[in-house]
């Protein structure tokens, strides 16, 4: 395991003990339980791919470890809305406070924004992160494999699904892909991003398709910068994609992502 993703694992079992501390997992259950119904994320991706058409799971992030900060001046709500308003399927939200300089205040204004199906983008290592996810309104949670064994993937996917929440499994490897496929969910991120080196290369998705069974989904993540990378995705026949800085480094994100995915408002 990396030596980020470690640091940030450590962090996040600080966070559950600390959230645990200040709330009852009863209470939380009874917030997740009674918030609005989850939006269908993965029915959203796979709607798209069906109709030939990219699904592009639009990330509102301030900051990341590799590139630092993006985007100086953020409004998750405007953010919510030009994704909307561009052609996203779905929207991806930073809650890392530490790391990513999100907040769950962010995923609760994006929420109250748009229709679009969202995920929590964070790191997902308890329950007790998935109850707040639902909380807080999100449709799905990102489980990533090199954070997890086997049985804890197993457990968080099912606690997800208890909760009527998607499931994006995220792998980097062939091995990695071997273990996410044990799962039941349908979304395969392939993420082009090493997080040991933070080196970032497409052929990390090309390399691995051939290795993903026709009744999942792979969606590509990260370093989807140009009109080429869709360009060689879409030939390779992949039809997802998870973009964040791209669209973060923009004035307005959705009008990055329209040109980005070439859509116009009839290609939608
Ligand atoms: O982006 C990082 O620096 C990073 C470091 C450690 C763990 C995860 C990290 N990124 C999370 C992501 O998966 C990306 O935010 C997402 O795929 C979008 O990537 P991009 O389009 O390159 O911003």
């Amino acid at each position: 395991m990396s030596d980020i993703l470690k640091k940030i694992l450590a962090t996040k079992h600080e966070e559950v003990i600390a959230a645990r501390q200040r709330q009852s997992f009863v209470e939380l259950d009874v917030d997740a339980r009674s918030a609005a119904p989850p939006l269908g994320f993965a029915r959203a991706l796979i709607s798209k791919s069906e109709c030939g058409i990219a699904g592009v799971i639009a990330e509102a992030k301030r900051a990341s470890p590799s590139k630092g900060l993006l985007r100086e001046s953020f409004d998750a709500a405007a953010i919510a809305r030009s994704y909307e308003l561009h052609g996203a399927a779905c929207m991806s939200v930073l809650t890392d406070r530490d790391y990513f300089r999100g907040d769950a205040a962010d995923l609760k204004a994006a929420r109250a924004a748009c229709r679009l199906p969202i995920i929590r983008k964070d790191f997902i290592v308890d329950e007790w992160q998935i109850a707040e996810a639902r909380a807080w309104g999100a449709d799905a949670i990102l489980l990533i494999v090199a954070a997890l064994d086997d049985s804890q993937l197993a457990a968080l996917e099912s606690t997800a699904f208890d909760y009527g929440l998607d499931v994006l499994v995220e792998v980097h490897d062939g091995a990695e892909l071997e273990r996410a496929l044990k799962l039941r969910t349908p979304l395969v991120g392939i993420n082009n991003r090493n997080l040991r080196t933070f080196e970032t290369s497409l052929a990390t998705t090309l390399g691995l398709l051939a290795q993903v069974p026709a009744d999942r989904l792979v969606v590509t993540e990260s370093g989807i910068l140009s009109a080429a990378d869709v360009e060689l995705m879409r030939g390779a026949g992949v039809n997802s994609f998870l973009v964040g800085e791209a669209f973060m480094r923009a004035p307005e994100p959705g009008e990055a992502l329209a040109r980005l995915f070439g859509f116009g408002t009839a290609s939608r």
